[in-house]
């Protein structure tokens, strides 16, 4: 990845009548734009989201979606929908006076980049996605019913254990009422329990340090309400919607790379295969020895290749 480099600009965007969103700008002002889609959802930027793209060739935008990061209100799952940010997103490039930009998206980013595509596909130059994840009721039940449990036994006993006995037949329903109870103590439990599931089980090694945010108080309440919001209504989508041949066929002439960790099991690379086979002018990287992190080594040393690739188009 490239050195870490600080934002030149940093702003605000109000986008309703209750958000505010962040943004921010780094790289070269006069360099080909690119905006960053962050996971989650719920799951904000950080300073390293910068680093995957060189700050020479591109217009490096950081945007912290509704409810997420340094947006405002935090956690806020009032008009929160995949659609309300396909709209924010569109909002920014004309705020920005951008007419097309790159895409890059991981994981819930992924998700949200080929929604945005898919609505707006002549104002994407090309596409860089990790972890690919389309919200299927299978993908969630994976992870968070009977998957990801089988190779993660440990943590999958803590994710549990704030629920009842007669619930855990619906995870995510049962964290949806612990998410959102009159009580802050429950609620402040399940988010962390919650987080600390996805982010016990996001790399192939597991990371104490990354494991670690689940346990601040902002980051989880922000990355388990709005998650489980989202889950909970399937993505506000049709099952299955973004891989419809349909929608593919509206964006299957932009340039796009795909890397995917083998041992992903937060979003496992069932979905990214199914993608290939409905959009075969994709490029697939499955990256042997990866998990479901862009932090990881083999993820973000092709996802840094298909940046450098896609700068000149
Ligand atoms: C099911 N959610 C997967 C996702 O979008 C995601 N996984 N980790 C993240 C963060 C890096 C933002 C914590 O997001």
């Amino acid at each position: 990845m490239f050195p870490e480099i600080q934002p030149y600009q940093t702003s605000t965007l109000k986008v309703s009548d209750v958000h505010t969103l962040y943004y921010e700008l780094s790289g070269n002002p006069d360099g080909t734009p690119v905006i960053f889609l962050h996971g989650g959802p719920g799951g904000g930027c950080d300073e390293k989201d910068r680093c995957f793209f060189s700050p020479h060739k591109y217009k490096i935008i950081l945007l912290d979606q509704r409810g997420s990061g340094k947006s405002t209100p935090t956690a806020s799952l009032e008009d929160n929908t995949t659609w309300d940010i396909v709209k924010d997103i569109e909002k920014l490039r004309e705020e920005l006076k951008i007419e097309k930009w790159h895409v890059f998206g991981g994981s819930w980013g992924s998700t949200l980049a080929l929604a945005y595509a898919q609505s707006h596909p002549d104002r994407v130059k090309s596409l860089v996605l990790r972890g690919i994840f389309t919200l299927r009721k299978s993908e969630l039940r994976f992870f968070y019913q009977d998957g990801a449990s089988h190779l993660f036994p440990e943590a999958w006993e803590e994710f549990i254990a704030p629920i009842p006995e007669p619930e855990r037949h619906d995870m995510i329903l049962a964290y949806h009422a612990q998410l959102n109870s009159a009580d802050e103590d429950t609620r402040i439990n399940a988010a962390k329990a919650w987080s600390k599931w996805e982010m016990a089980t996001s790399k192939l090694y597991v990371d104490p340090a990354h494991v670690a945010r689940a346990e601040d108080d902002q980051f989880a309440n922000a990355f388990a309400r709005i998650e489980n919001h989202y889950f909970v209504n399937d993505g506000f989508m049709r099952d299955g919607q973004l891989l419809e041949e349909q929608e593919i066929d509206k964006i299957r002439h932009i340039p796009c790379i795909v890397v995917q960790g083998r041992y992903d099991v937060v979003c496992p690379a069932t979905t990214a295969y199914a993608l290939k086979k409905v959009w075969p002018e994709i490029t697939l990287h499955i990256v042997p020895d990866a998990g479901h992190s862009s932090r990881e080594a083999g993820n973000a040393k092709l996802l840094v290749e298909a940046t450098n690739q896609f700068a000149d188009l």
